[in-house]
Parts: structure tokens; C-alpha cells; sequence
């Protein structure tokens, strides 16, 4: 261990409400929306084949005509209470969206810059309107803010002229005010979503935004920040210098996912994911593999039973319309939420074997652990290896209550559950009720001794 002034402040997971209620999430919509969803991948008849939201770094694309796009932002058809409808139908506990991306461009009216919906046809305020709508709907919000900002002239990639330091010193003000103005307009954020903090100008400033994190927190207790924010002294991010993770949860995965339980450290994480490859701001065309409902299903019970939250983008078209493609998934998902919340809401990782037919998701706090079944062998049988000391008393499928399952034993601790029907067309729950040995009253499946 060496002495850090500016790495991790807290050492394993926050035990706080706050904390809790962002634990127990399961599932989050993402929303990219902004300057770049008005070209949407597009740029004088090309295709930019990289993610629509970084089309102004296109060698196409002029940045001063980027930056022009704020005179046709005028999403006219905008409704935040049809998207929050969506989201609650999808069954989204909380939702990201895009305050400002590295664009710069502001969608609430910030008076640290004139780069803001202020200054666009639309006029109005986006933030506001969409924190009311989610929040209506019982889903939390939280803000995404990308520190790296292309179209503020104080912004430097790296800090190695006494004018560079100058220059972002300014910058340093500026994200700070912007920062303290979210949190005092938007009192019910409950937390922020760093982004744009990997070049090594911000990666410089530790003690800068240690002390802005700090400032942060106090305005707002409770707030929560991912490890994505701030860089320790040595330059460390995510991890410190000696190896612990700073801020409230892990930010490190994006559009990807932990494959065993070790991965995470012990941390809570969330990963967030595109539908395409890698498209977050609306593209006109989608190109490659566009996964299907069934694919993020089987993402987010990962995700779950490795104690993570789900995090789906959508990218809002610049009129202010979600894509069919983002409707139909949506309701998909909400669908399959319907019958099987209870399986993901306040899921967390359940310390059974890993079976090739799904996951296991433990219920917090109850004796309820749920198998979210993806691939049914041939043989029809669910291999279930309990940990040490759980048996199984119940079991039975949370889609209809009546279809109930006795376990057989065929080892130490492990049961096969013997499925009646083979083949299942969508993904399904099996509920196991467990109790501990030694305080179980004999109901359970283990062989009397
Ligand atoms: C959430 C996404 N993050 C932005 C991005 O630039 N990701 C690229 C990236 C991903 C991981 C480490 C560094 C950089 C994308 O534009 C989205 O906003």
C-alpha cells in the first residue's frame, strides 16, 4: 500500500439507502440526444462509419458547420412523458440521459455558455421536462455529463504550455460551474454519469477533481458518482494506485460484460450497452448486428446475477421520436418484465455453481432465488449445485404458479430439476425457495441422513 491523497476515499461497497436503491435497479435505459442526432451518422451524402455522436471528429466535417446544427435543433414532436411511458412499460428502475456530450452542446439552458437549447429554434429547457416525466413515472434519473467538451476553446487534450494552463484552468471553472448549476436545478438527480475523462489534461487534475467530487457530495449527500470521474495521482483510473476502486460503483463497462463473478472485484458495477455494435446517438443507418430482445434479455440476467445493472441505449431521433427499432424492443423487453421483474428487481449475485442452461439470481433480502432459464438441454434436466448449507424447499415457475418441480438429488448439494415441456420459446423463471440446513424442519430435498 503507498500513502494517496486522491485515490479511493471508501473501501468496498457504500452500505448507505441511497446506495441501496441503486443497487437494486436491475434494469436502465440509457438516452443519447443532441446536436449529433440532427446528422445521425450522415454527413453530406457519406456514411461515417464510426459512432454518430463523434461525427464532428469526422475529417468530413468541418466543426464550425457542426456546431451550426444548434440553429435546426427543434425537436417539434418532443413528448419526455411518451418516452417516460416507454420506459416504464420496458420496466427501466432508472434512466441516464445526455446533459451535454463531448459536443459541448447543453440541453438545459446553462449560463456558462450560449452552446445550450437556449440559443436553438426549440428555446426550451430539455433536461427539466424529462427529470419531471421519468420521475412521474417512479424511474430515477440520472445525470450523464462528458467532462471533455470540443466546442469550449478552453478545452486541452493535454496541459504542456503555461497557456495550456491557463487556458484550462478556466475549463476547470467552467465544468465546475456547469457541474453545481445540474445539481442545483435538478434536485432529484440521484446521481451523475462521467464521461470524456480519459485524455491527460483531466487525468492531471487529482487533486482538482478529488476536491470537486467532495464538493459534489456535500451539496448533494447521497449522490452517486461511478469510478469513470477522477484519476488518483499517479494517473490511476477506476483503480487507484493500490488497487481500489474509486467512486461508488464500477464505470468500466461499456458495451461489454464480467464473465465470472471475480471479475467485479466485489464492487457493485452497471455496464452499458448499444442495440447496434457501437451507434449511442441516433444513426440513420444501422449497420452489422442489431441484437435482438431475447440477446439483451440474456445481458441483463448476467448482468444481475453478477450484482450489476443493465444499462439499454436508445438514440432519439432529432424530431424527438424514438425508432421504431428501440419501440418494438422496448415493448419486447417489457413484456418478458411483466411476467419476470421479481427476478431482476433488487437481484443480486446468488453464489450458486454457474450452469450452462442460464443464471442464478438471488433476491436480497428474501430466501428466494431465481433461475433465468436461456438454453434447456436435451435431456430436459437442470443441473443446480446449492452452496454449502442451502437446501432446496420449494420450486416452481414464477410464469404460472401451479407448474411446480421436486428436485432430484444426485450428489452433495447438487438437484436435478426435471423440466415437463422442452421447448420453451421464450426465456422462462424457475422460483427455488431455500432454507439452511441445520435450521431447515426436514422439508427439504436432501436425503434424511
Ligand atoms: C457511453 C459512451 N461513451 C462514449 C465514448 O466515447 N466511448 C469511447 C470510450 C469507451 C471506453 C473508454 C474510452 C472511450 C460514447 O460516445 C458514449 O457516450
Amino acid at each position: 500500500e503507498i500513502s494517496l491523497q486522491h485515490g479511493a476515499h471508501r473501501l468496498g461497497r457504500r452500505n448507505d439507502a441511497d446506495m441501496a436503491r441503486w443497487r437494486a435497479y436491475g434494469l436502465g435505459q440509457f438516452i443519447h440526444w443532441g446536436l449529433y442526432s440532427i446528422p445521425g451518422g450522415e454527413w453530406n451524402g457519406k456514411i461515417y462509419n464510426g459512432a454518430a455522436e463523434w461525427i464532428r471528429t469526422w475529417k468530413e466535417v468541418s466543426p464550425q458547420a457542426y456546431d451550426s446544427l444548434i440553429y435546426r435543433f427543434n425537436p417539434i414532436k418532443f413528448n419526455p412523458d411518451s418516452w417516460a411511458a416507454v420506459a416504464g412499460r420496458m420496466g427501466v428502475k432508472y434512466v441516464t440521459i445526455t446533459t451535454k456530450h463531448h459536443d459541448g452542446f447543453c440541453l438545459w439552458p446553462s449560463k456558462y455558455t450560449n452552446f445550450t437549447v437556449a440559443h436553438s429554434p426549440y428555446k426550451k429547457d430539455i433536461i427539466g421536462p424529462l427529470v419531471k416525466a421519468y420521475n412521474k413515472q417512479g424511474i430515477d434519473v440520472i445525470l450523464y455529463f462528458s467532462i471533455m467538451d470540443w466546442h469550449n476553446p478552453d478545452w486541452r487534450y493535454d496541459i504542456k504550455t503555461r497557456d495550456d494552463s491557463i487556458a484550462f484552468n478556466r475549463f476547470k471553472q467552467f465544468t465546475r460551474n456547469q457541474l453545481l448549476e445540474l445539481l442545483t436545478r435538478y434536485p432529484t438527480a440521484k446521481g451523475l454519469w462521467f464521461d470524456g475523462t480519459w485524455d491527460n489534461s483531466w487525468v492531471k487534475q487529482a487533486a482538482f477533481a478529488d476536491s470537486l467530487e467532495t464538493e459534489m457530495r456535500k451539496l448533494r449527500p447521497g449522490l452517486i458518482i461511478g469510478s469513470r470521474f477522477r484519476a488518483d495521482e499517479y494517473g490511476k483510473r477506476h483503480f487507484d494506485s493500490n488497487g481500489n476502486l474509486m467512486g461508488d460503483y464500477e464505470q468500466g463497462w461499456e458495451r461489454k460484460i464480467p464473465e465470472k463473478i471475480e471479475d467485479v472485484h466485489g464492487n457493485d458495477w452497471d455496464c452499458v450497452m448499444t442495440i447496434p455494435e457501437n451507434q449511442w446517438g441516433y444513426a440513420k443507418t444501422w449497420s452489422g448486428h442489431i441484437k435482438t430482445a431475447d440477446e439483451l434479455l440474456e445481458m441483463l440476467a448476467k448482468c444481475v446475477s453478477l450484482d450489476g445493472n443493465f444499462v439499454l441505449n436508445f438514440g432519439p431521433k432529432p424530431d424527438g421520436t424514438l425508432r421504431t427499432e428501440e419501440q418494438t424492443l422496448a415493448k419486447a423487453i417489457g413484456d418478458w418484465m411483466t411476467v419476470n421483474k421479481e427476478a431482476i428487481y433488487n437481484g443480486e449475485y446468488a453464489g450458486f455453481a454457474k450452469q450452462d442452461w442460464g443464471y442464478f439470481i438471488k433476491n436480497t433480502g428474501t430466501n428466494k432465488t431465481y433461475m433465468v432459464i436461456f438454453n434447456v438441454p436435451v435431456s430436459g434436466l437442470l443441473r443446480v449445485t446449492t452452496p454449502l448449507h442451502t437446501v432446496i424447499n420449494k420450486a416452481y415457475d414464477l410464469g404460472n404458479l401451479t407448474q411446480t418441480y421436486t428436485p432430484e438429488e444426485i450428489g452433495t448439494s447438487t438437484y436435478f430439476i426435471h423440466l415437463h415441456q422442452q421447448t420453451p420459446k421464450k426465456p422462462f423463471v424457475i422460483v427455488l425457495e431455500t432454507g439452511e440446513t441445520g435450521k431447515s424442519h426436514g422439508t427439504g430435498y436432501e436425503k434424511a441422513k
